[in-house]
């Protein structure tokens, strides 16, 4: 491997310090504790894993953390009752309503329906236009965590040529809007984009967010370009015992590894930078709520 490796997991230690840091200022100065709601609807594992996680993070970020358990037969009705409850709530700044939810809710919906000022996941349409006129917004957590990696590592990204693999309204679109407003020539690809590889070798930066395990090979990659793997797929692994798994990205790591000049692994790149900027986004809408200065360093 010849690539820098961007640690998604220290880099989201020192954004969970800095959070910690302002939540300690908040109450000491205001007396206010930022608070955070999750709000998970059915029994899906995997998801109450993630969200028992954020819920720990926020905790030892010194926020407050409520979450809601409902039953995967739970009605609209109920669902939207409960985040006007949230909505008018003032110890809550910020709600998370995991995705996805059961078939027989609709989810825009249910995302529409949250206060867009405590809407910390920015997938509300306020929020989802504001972003995309450069208007001051709550921007999605993935990726913001993506942006501030790539900051980091190359200071300004202006001029640079980005290709986001993805077109999803959680990650692919505000990806792109992030990085036109840093002034990158920006292209979305997906699945029916004609000659992908060639599309890719273009790229100094690219962002796959597609969900297909090691889709992006090492040969699409120009040389010294940085890759930014959104990808968590869980598949089979045999080599490790029968029953096993293990956790890739969208991007072959190894054979990336080799040819780019900065590369996010997975485990340990963009997954804990998301939960960070989760963290991040909630004292950033308690600030705002109560018109104090936005915490530095941590909004987009
Ligand atoms: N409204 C909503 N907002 C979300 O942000 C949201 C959601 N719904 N639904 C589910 C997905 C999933 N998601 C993850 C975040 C971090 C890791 C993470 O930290 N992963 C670790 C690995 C964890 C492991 O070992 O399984 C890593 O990449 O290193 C994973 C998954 C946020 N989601």
């Amino acid at each position: 491997m010849s690539a820098t490796l961007i640690d998604g997991k220290a880099f989201a230690a020192t954004v969970r310090e800095k959070v910690a840091t302002h939540v300690a200022r908040l109450k000491d100065e205001h007396g206010l504790t930022p608070g955070l709601a999750v709000v998970i609807v059915g029994d899906d594992p995997a998801s109450h894993v993630y969200v028992r996680s954020k819920g720990k993070a926020t905790v030892e970020a010194g926020m407050k953390s409520v979450e809601h358990r409902l039953d995967a037969d739970t009605s609209e009705e109920a669902l939207l009752t409960l985040v006007e409850q949230l909505n008018t709530d003032p110890s809550i700044h910020g709600i998370l309503v995991q995705l996805p939810l059961p078939g027989h809710l609709n989810e825009d919906l249910v995302i529409n329906a949250i206060d867009p000022a405590k809407d910390v996941d920015g997938f509300h349409i306020s929020n989802v236009g504001l972003l995309g006129t450069g208007q001051k917004s709550m921007v999605p957590c993935t990726p913001l965590g993506c942006l501030m990696m790539l900051r980091d590592h190359h200071g300004s990204l202006s001029g640079l040529d980005a290709v986001v693999i993805g077109r999803s309204n959680i990650v692919g679109k505000p990806m792109a809007q992030l990085l036109l407003g840093d002034s990158c020539t920006v292209t979305i690809a997906h699945s029916r984009t004609k000659d992908l590889p060639e599309v890719v070798r273009r790229a100094d930066i690219v962002v796959a967010a597609v969900g297909r395990p090691e889709m992006v090979p090492g040969d699409w990659i120009k040389p010294g370009a940085t890759v930014i793997d959104v990808g968590i797929n869980r598949i089979d692994a045999p080599e490790k015992g029968e029953g096993k798994t293990r956790l890739v990205g969208d991007c072959h790591f190894e054979s990336c590894a080799e040819v780019a000049g900065a590369i996010t692994p997975v485990p340990g790149g963009v997954g804990p930078m998301t939960i960070a900027c989760l963290l991040a986004n909630t004292v950033t809408a308690c600030c705002r709520a109560n018109s104090l200065a936005e915490p530095e360093g941590l909004t987009a």
